[in-house]
């Protein structure tokens, strides 16, 4: 490990690339020094988290198994999204929004803006690096992240920090159904649909009604395709603005002076008066209300850009849980068969930390979330950070970002001044 501290002294800004060398790399045949940290994930939360620790004069190396920046809003969102809380919500740190912006930005601007944000602070990912696995190596007080390219290359890399920010939705999640593989129509998820074009005339089944679920729904009703909806438990439908303002802004105002139970109440009875009784279509509410169920489990209340005026009449339907497909054949719980063209599992995702993340203190290997609950997620042990696993979208990302560039950046000076700073130290920072 000599040569690597030696290394570390010269505090380079640019990873430095050490070709065959046998130690302390195990199996591959290329092995990288960062002297800074290294971030998995360049969508926006890696990308928030380069830039600060840029800000404070931290190089940092961001590894990307896609081959573009912001990769789920490239590639695995739909043409209508917009992003559905206000723009001052979305913002990352150092770098608003566009004035030219309205209210909600489209998927493009958002995408746009987050090229912008990467260029500004000179954001050069290296893509087409998929991280298999990252393990603190305790004998040498590093962590080992091995990455795999195309045509299996491997490279280890090697370095003091380690952030994560592969996200909350690396991973699709479709649930087993009986007799899904013979399933006679078109079998996909929402990460995969595009628009309604494609569906014109057909009859779709679009399972779950989480906002991708009930946006979905919408546009294949715009795209004159007849779709149904599978709501198997309660769910919360606010609609989007509420008093000339948007119901998100209204709620974090509304909480400055309330308790959340009122301003839960409250936005229950705005809800009834605008939407009317939910229940009578079949979307039940959950008991608790819906920013202490958000607060409580992290379920997301639906925000309605008027999905629901078309289930109350009648042009969306609402279906039970399936029981089993056949042909081109669904069968419901309740009994009933009925049969589409198409199904979309609008079924949401998961986080891919605990298949490649060797480390079981910080994050739970049953979701793959950081255990700590909000806002004290972001920092493990040994120099291992977490961004973008609070559950409050951008605004989550935001904070932790700027949170865990505060804490390298305190060692990293140190370490400027004692040429090392071992994590045996770190406790001293605290003071
Ligand atoms: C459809 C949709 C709409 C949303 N709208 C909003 C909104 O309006 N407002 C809001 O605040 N939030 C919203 N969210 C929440 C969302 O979580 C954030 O918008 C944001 O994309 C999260 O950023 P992230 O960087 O944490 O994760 P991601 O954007 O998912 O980025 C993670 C990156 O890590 C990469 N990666 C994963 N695994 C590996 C690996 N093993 N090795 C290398 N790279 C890897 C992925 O390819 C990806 O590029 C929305 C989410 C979705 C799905
Ligand atoms: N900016 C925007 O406009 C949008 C934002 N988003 C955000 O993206 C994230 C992901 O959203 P989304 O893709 O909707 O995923 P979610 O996880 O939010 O929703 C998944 C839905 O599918 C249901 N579900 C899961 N499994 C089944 C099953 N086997 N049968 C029936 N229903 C099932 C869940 O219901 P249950 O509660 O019963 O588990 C839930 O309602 C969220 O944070 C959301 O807010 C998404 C779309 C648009
Ligand atoms: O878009 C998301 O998924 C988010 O997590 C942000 C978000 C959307 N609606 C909310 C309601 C309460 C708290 C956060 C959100």
């Amino acid at each position: 490990m000599d040569s690597l501290r030696e290394i570390e002294g010269k505090q380079a800004h640019d990873p430095i690339f050490i070709e065959k060398m046998n130690k302390p790399c195990s199996r591959s045949s290329r092995c990288v020094y960062v002297p800074g940290p290294l971030i998995v994930g360049a969508g926006p939360s890696g990308l928030a988290a380069a830039a600060c620790l840029k800000a404070k004069g931290v190089p940092s190396v961001i590894l990307e198994r896609s081959n573009c920046i912001a990769s789920l809003w490239q590639f695995k969102t739909y043409d209508r999204l917009h992003l559905h809380l206000p723009k001052q919500f979305c913002e990352l740190p150092l770098m608003g929004f566009p004035t030219d912006f309205l209210t909600y930005p489209t998927k493009q601007q958002f995408v746009d803006y987050l090229e912008s944000y990467a260029k500004k602070f000179d954001i050069r990912p290296r893509f087409n690096e998929t991280v298999s696995r990252a393990e603190y190596d305790p004998t040498v007080g590093f962590w080992r992240v091995r990455s795999v390219r195309s045509k299996g290359k491997e490279t280890e890399y090697v370095c003091r920090w380690l952030v994560v920010a592969t996200g909350e939705n690396a991973e699709e999640v479709v649930p087993e159904i009986e007799g899904m593989g013979e399933f006679g129509g078109d079998i996909r998820h929402t990460s995969s649909y595009k628009s309604g074009e494609e569906f014109r005339g057909k009859r779709v089944l679009v399972v779950g009604c989480g906002n991708s679920g009930m946006e979905v729904c919408l546009d294949l009703y715009n795209h004159n395709a007849k779709p149904s909806v599978v709501v198997r438990d309660t769910v919360h439908i606010l609609p989007r603005e509420m008093l000339g303002r948007s119901t998100f802004g209204l709620s974090m105002w509304l909480l400055k002076w309330l308790p959340m139970r009122l301003v839960d109440r409250f936005l229950l009875i705005v809800s009834w008066l605008m939407l009317g009784d939910t229940a009578r279509f079949g979307l039940d509410r959950p008991r608790l209300g819906p920013l202490q169920l958000k607060n409580l489990s992290g379920k997301t209340p639906v925000l309605d850009v008027g999905t629901l005026a078309k289930i109350k009449s009648g042009d969306i339907k609402v279906c039970p849980s399936i029981k089993c497909l056949n042909g081109h054949a669904v069968e419901f719980v309740n009994g009933k068969t009925e049969s589409f063209d198409a199904i979309i599992f609008a079924t949401g995702y998961k986080s891919n930390v605990p298949s490649w993340l060797k480390e079981r203190k910080m994050f739970s290997e049953k979701d793959g979330y950081p255990r700590r609950p909000f806002p004290n997620g972001w920092k493990g042990e040994s120099g291992l950070y977490a961004v973008g696993f609070t559950k409050r979208g951008l605004l989550g990302t935001s904070m932790d970002a700027k949170r865990i560039a505060e804490d390298i950046e305190r060692c990293w000076k140190q370490e400027a001044k004692h040429h090392f700073c071992t994590h045996h130290h770190h406790h001293h920072h605290h003071d």
